[in-house]
């Protein structure tokens, strides 16, 4: 192997489970997490944690350090593409690359730079997100904070606590897909958690078809993916493996190593080219979304919420619901709140009302019926920094027992550009 060159990464990973951001006290977690680590009482499998009962309570969290890394073949020519575009804005310094010549690396002890506290800007932002490398939500994350630290998680849920409990500066989390819809669990998690909305990133996604290298089309007889990605490439699959059962799988990257990880020759996954890169996986078929407008927008999320300003577009994000007993007039009433002042909405989407998810309606004479109550999420073009969106919202108050604001925050404006060939 080369002495170390300027290619040589320094990566980290680690990975948040359900298990490791349970607890309450984020102090005495990244004490246990350090103590666990450095005591070694816990195993790994496929690079992740698994997890112990004196272990549970505690913060988190597998590390795998620095992996030098050199160059064979132009590393970085390779990672130059990302989720199949050339010119991505992605910045790659984030990926967590594990391996070393195709090999898992070993475990490595922490040092100085594990115990500094967490940054609160710069270029060290620590960012969960949901999916293992190679996600597109890591490519979110990189878009959203170059050269942040990405750390990967097994659930939306515990993306949004890392950032409550302090192991994160920020959640960067899929809201909705231009094919596939709502991120409906996001949806329900955002209200749920008290963390605020301090941005938005867009996302061209761009699947591939992988399989083991030798693996043909016609020999794969399941595809599995993240449902959002399986359904994104609908109409493709049916043309490319018919016959193929197609299951659901955490997230696209997840997929791709566990075909490598179990040497599956019958098993295809939906995935980006840089899952096929880190998984060592071959590309049966490249861009099979089935519309090349597939672009997932993300939300950035943080404990503190940032000030609206008013010298670019911004777009907020309320969640409200209606005063009981006042019917579908309601919507009515606060849709209109926002048109006469001239505020574009950009999403309106209906979730079930936790608190109260039925309504009865009726004085018994015909019985009574039954309507369901919702939780409505409204995106309006205009920055809380505005008069004319204070005003929308204090009318919006009126008609409404319950109104939050998610965060007011820049629009994600970034020049449009669809596919790889588009770029060149
Ligand atoms: O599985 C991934 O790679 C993800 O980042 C998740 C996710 C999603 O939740 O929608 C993100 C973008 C794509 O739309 C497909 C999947």
């Amino acid at each position: 192997m080369q002495a170390a060159t300027s290619w040589d990464l320094k990566f980290r990973s680690t990975n948040l489970t359900a298990s490791t951001a349970r607890s309450t006290n984020a102090m005495s977690k990244r004490v246990n997490f350090l103590c666990g680590y450095r005591s070694k009482r816990f195993s790994f499998r496929n690079g992740v944690s698994v997890s112990r009962t004196d272990w549970q309570s505690s913060c988190a969290i597998l590390a795998s350090k620095v992996a030098s890394v050199e160059d064979p073949g132009g590393l970085a020519d390779k990672i130059a593409v990302v989720n199949g575009h050339k010119n991505s804005s992605v910045d790659l310094s984030l990926v967590h690359v594990e391996t070393t010549n195709g090999k898992l690396s070993q475990v490595q002890p922490l040092t100085i730079t594990d115990l500094s506290p967490a940054p609160l800007h710069g270029s060290n932002l620590r960012v969960a997100y949901q999916g293992v490398p190679g996600a597109y939500s890591e490519a979110a994350a990189g878009k959203a904070y170059p050269n942040c630290e990405a750390i990967p998680c097994d659930q939306f849920d515990v993306a949004f606590q890392a950032v409550e409990l302090w192991i994160a500066d920020r959640a960067v989390l899929p809201v909705e897909n231009s094919l596939g819809g709502s991120i409906h669990r996001n949806y329900d998690l955002l209200l749920r958690h008290r963390l605020h909305i301090v941005g938005e990133v867009q996302i061209p996604v761009h699947h591939c078809l992988l399989a083991l290298p030798g693996v043909r089309t016609d020999c794969v007889s399941r595809v599995i993916s993240h449902p959002q990605a399986l359904a994104q490439t609908e109409r493709s699959l049916d043309n490319l493996t018919p016959r193929a059962a197609r299951e659901a799988f955490h997230d696209t990257a997840a997929a791709a190593e566990y075909i490598a990880a179990n040497n599956l020759h019958d098993t295809a996954a939906v995935a980006s080219a840089r899952a096929a890169e880190l998984y060592n996986l071959q590309i049966l078929a490249d861009g099979i979304q089935d519309d090349t407008g597939n672009v997932t927008r993300f939300l950035m999320l943080a404990r503190e919420p940032i000030i609206p300003r008013t010298d670019r577009p911004f777009k907020t994000s309320i969640v409200f619901a209606a005063q009981e007993h006042k019917g579908t007039s309601v919507l009515f009433k606060v849709l209109s709140a926002f048109a006469f002042r001239n505020i574009s909405l950009t999403k309106i989407e209906s979730r079930p009302h936790h608190n109260r998810p039925l309504r009865v309606v009726g004085d018994g004479s015909f019985g009574t019926a039954k309507n369901f109550e919702y939780m409505f999420y409204v995106d309006f073009e205009a920055s809380m920094a505005e008069t004319r969106a204070q005003n929308a919202l204090s009318e919006v108050q009126e008609y409404t027992s319950f109104l939050r604001v998610l965060g007011s925050y820049p629009m994600d404006m970034t020049p449009w550009s669809m596919s790889p060939t588009e770029d060149a």
